[in-house]
């Protein structure tokens, strides 16, 4: 096999002509991207049109009166290294098969297997398998995958928590809905790496605080501790700092940006503000009436955008630049030196 194979395609999640219908209204009309290993994909589009259609029915949240078609494949063990792979068997010349956790899975791709021989090894990370449609899969599965392999990230962190739970108490509730058996003190530990993680102050003098005694950025944060503590490897972001003033809407952004590149995940962030999306998404898609009519590098998007959609909602960012030739706007610079040189530092909220 030639060791100029092209490198693989590294798919995490696949969509395919997702619609979503309230009676004849349609919300979501057909509907097509993917999301690769580590990548993220801005959704962004005014009020209205479809995005929170589109999210809610890639977590099977939507209400039963919703009419969804289409498909959404959610890929296991994405190459990137997000699974090791316990063991290695080659059976035949096309067909390599890689015990995971998750049982014995086809990863196909031998192409690509030669060109990397260091992931040949038995114990190297590799995958490329098809999980299932989560349009199609039980309920019962699909309990097991919100949080653990897909999390969601909610806008208003004070309805997203019980007002009357610890936080300490909601952390740990999310460890126990995937693994009730986990012992209290082990509990007690992954809630409080999880505060850790999302820079929240004091763990330990503060993990039996109730959500009114912090601030909006460090509900924030309590809610983005509550979606990665299962270590999901995709976080729907819908509109997660839309109710945050702007410096402390800088800071979840960096946040976000910061454990995105130390955990290798996979987001699909959703907001209204094309601004804000510029400062994450590697991609954008841009959505209105329920379709997509544009999507693209973020760079393009920002840079060149083709509908005039976009034009328009580009022409509501001030700092942004609307014409390829003249310089990018602030807030596309950093954007564009981030993605480049990684983000800058977390300020703490
Ligand atoms: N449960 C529902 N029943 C009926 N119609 C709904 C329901 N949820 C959403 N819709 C309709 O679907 C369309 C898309 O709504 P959606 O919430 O997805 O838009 P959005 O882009 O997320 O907007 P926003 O930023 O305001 O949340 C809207 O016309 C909305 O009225």
């Amino acid at each position: 096999m030639s060791s100029n194979a092209p490198a693989p395609p590294n798919p995490l999640l696949e969509v395919t002509d997702l619609r979503v219908a309230f009676g004849k209204s349609e919300a979501v009309r057909g509907i097509s991207f993917s999301l690769n290993s580590g990548e993220t994909l801005g959704l962004v589009g005014e009020s209205g049109s479809g995005k929170s259609a589109t999210s809610l029915a890639l977590m099977r949240l939507l209400p039963s009166t919703a009419h969804v078609s289409g498909s959404v494949k959610l890929y296991s063990a994405a190459s990137g290294g997000a699974q090791e792979a316990l063991g290695y068997r080659r059976t035949g010349a096309s067909a390599h098969w890689v015990r995971t956790e998750a049982g014995l899975v086809d990863v196909g791709l031998p192409e690509w297997e030669d060109a990397h021989p260091e992931r040949s090894h038995p114990r190297a990370t590799i995958g490329y398998s098809v999980y299932g449609d989560l349009l199609t899969t039980s309920e019962r599965d699909m309990r097991r995958s919100r949080g653990r392999e897909i999390a969601m990230i909610f806008q208003e962190p004070m309805t997203a928590l019980n007002p009357v739970m610890t936080i300490g108490r909601q952390i740990a509730e999310c460890v126990l809905a995937h693994a009730p058996k986990t012992a209290r003190a082990e509990v007690r530990e992954r809630v409080l790496a999880a505060m850790r993680e999302v820079a929240l102050p004091e763990p330990e003098r503060r993990i039996d605080d109730y959500p009114h005694q912090f601030s909006g950025g460090q509900r924030q944060r309590i809610v983005i501790a509550m979606a990665l503590v299962n270590k999901p490897r995709l976080v729907i972001a819908d509109e997660p700092t839309t109710a945050l003033d702007v410096t402390v809407q800088a800071e979840i952004l960096a946040l976000l940006r910061r454990l995105r590149k130390e955990h290798g995940l996979s987001m699909l962030f959703i907001s209204h503000d094309l601004a804000v999306v510029g400062q994450i998404a590697d991609r954008i898609a841009v959505m209105r009436r329920g379709e997509i009519v544009e999507m693209g590098s973020s760079r393009d998007v920002l840079r060149n955008p083709q509908h005039e959609y976009t034009q328009s909602l580009l022409a509501a960012v001030p700092t942004m630049a609307t014409d390829r030739n003249r310089p990018l706007g602030r807030v596309a610079r950093q954007a564009e030196r981030e993605r480049h040189e990684g983000p800058g530092t977390d300020h703490r909220s």
